[in-house]
């Protein structure tokens, strides 16, 4: 099989192509939503979790545009906010979104229904639930801690717990099922309310239809789109050390775009194009957006995928857990990761192919490579001396960085 390398082959001779492959029919426009399933008006009591306050301390942080997502209700709005995400995504590749129509206490609701998962359920029903990475490349379930290795012998100490947005897909541990319509109302206003007003003006940014990319991210079509609830607990020194700090290797996310619900703990940083690493700064209830590989396959590298990583919290806050909730979005399984050639824009300014069309994977290919490989495979120092290790995953050759 070929191997697509990053970078890829140069400026390509624009054709088109039909991104559907399978018997899937597309979604129409969804243009506001109500939850199927509301939560009652009492809902289940749940412990609070307390973060830690935000840090003093004085970091680097990344200098981040902010998306008024409350603006993207009228056209003029969404020219405006897609010419900002453009820019966004061409600097940093990273951005906040704000007023994006869920409350602050929303919010915390959600962080102390995440944590339920973790502190809440016994080591022996998490084991029940555990997700089978490597055989299934589905992260369905738990991911335990120690599960991946980060360097020098060292091994993660950060768990997740994994949810389809279609939450009766699979049976979750008993003290998740009466949080359940909390979190399909979660995952369908994150899906609806937030990824598809996003995917809009990415869309509006290539001067493609608005909802040409909606199209390919249905809530019911057959993928994986997932919540994730995140914990990492305070290592050792030893770990520390031997890790140089690193508590997630740098990487890219494999799906189109992430939802971060903003958290106080720092520890999350994107690689600059000068090769310097940036802290990502907490904003009270605001979302942290990037792309990840299917949307830099779509957009023909136009809008990237940033490496980004977690390392170790500032001195003030240390030996606390920190906890994430996010939102990985996916194209439905079926969708072939090709560039879409038809926007005016790569026509205009070119774009790269990782790959000769005819050997790019689609959707669910990626994800289960990607997802069954990391952390587990043997890693190739790219070059001499570099920090960059490489894997070659579904014939494209992916990059993790140190
Ligand atoms: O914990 C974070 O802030 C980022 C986690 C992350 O990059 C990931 O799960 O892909
Ligand atoms: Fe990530």
């Amino acid at each position: 099989m070929t191997v697509c390398r990053p970078g890829g082959l140069k400026k390509s001779a624009v054709h088109t192509h039909d991104l559907r492959h399978g018997n899937q029919s597309a979604p129409g426009p969804v243009l506001s939503h109500t939850p199927s399933t509301m939560p009652s008006l009492t809902v289940p009591h749940v412990p609070h979790y307390t973060h830690p306050a935000a840090t003093q301390q004085e970091l680097d942080y990344a200098d981040l545009a902010i998306i008024d997502l409350s603006k993207a209700g009228d056209a003029q709005g969404r020219v405006e906010l897609a010419a900002q995400v453009r820019e966004a995504m061409k600097t940093q590749g990273f951005f906040y979104i704000v007023n994006h129509g869920y409350t602050e206490a929303q919010t915390e609701r959600m962080f102390d229904i995440a944590d339920v998962s973790f502190s809440g359920v016994e080591a022996e029903e998490k084991r029940v639930y555990t997700a089978q990475m490597k055989q299934t490349g589905s992260y369905q379930g738990y991911k335990p801690r120690q599960y991946w290795h980060v360097d020098n012998g060292v091994r993660d100490q950060l768990e997740h717990y994994n949810i389809n947005r279609d939450v009766t897909k699979k049976q979750h541990p008993e003290a998740l099922r009466p949080l359940l319509p909390e979190i399909d109302a979660f995952a369908r206003h994150t899906h609806f309310n937030v990824l598809h007003p996003i995917l809009r003006l990415m869309a509006v940014g290539l001067e493609l239809p608005e909802e040409e990319l909606v199209n390919l991210h249905g809530f019911s079509s057959v993928g994986e789109t997932y919540v994730r609830f995140m914990k990492y607990y305070p290592r050792s020194a030893e770990d520390e050390l031997n890790t140089k700090n690193v508590w997630l290797k740098g990487h890219t996310d494999f799906g189109t775009i992430t939802v971060l619900y903003s958290q106080p703990v720092a520890a999350l940083q994107i690689l600059g194009t000068d090769g310097k690493w940036k802290w990502i700064k907490h904003l009270e209830n605001a979302l942290v957006i990037n792309a990840g590989d299917a949307m830099e396959f779509l957009s023909g590298g136009y809008y990237k995928a940033t490496i980004h990583r977690v390392v170790q919290p500032p001195p003030d806050q240390r030996n606390h857990t920190r906890l994430g909730v996010f939102y990985f979005a996916m194209t439905d399984d079926n969708v072939r990761l090709v560039p879409l050639a038809s926007s005016p824009v790569l026509q205009r300014v070119g774009f790269t192919r990782r790959c000769e069309d005819k050997d790019a994977p689609d959707m669910e290919a990626w994800r289960r490579g990607r997802t069954s490989a990391y952390g587990q495979s043997e890693l190739k120092v790219a070059t001499a001396g570099a920090e960059v290790e490489e894997e070659v995953i579904g014939g494209v050759v992916v990059r993790h960085y140190n």
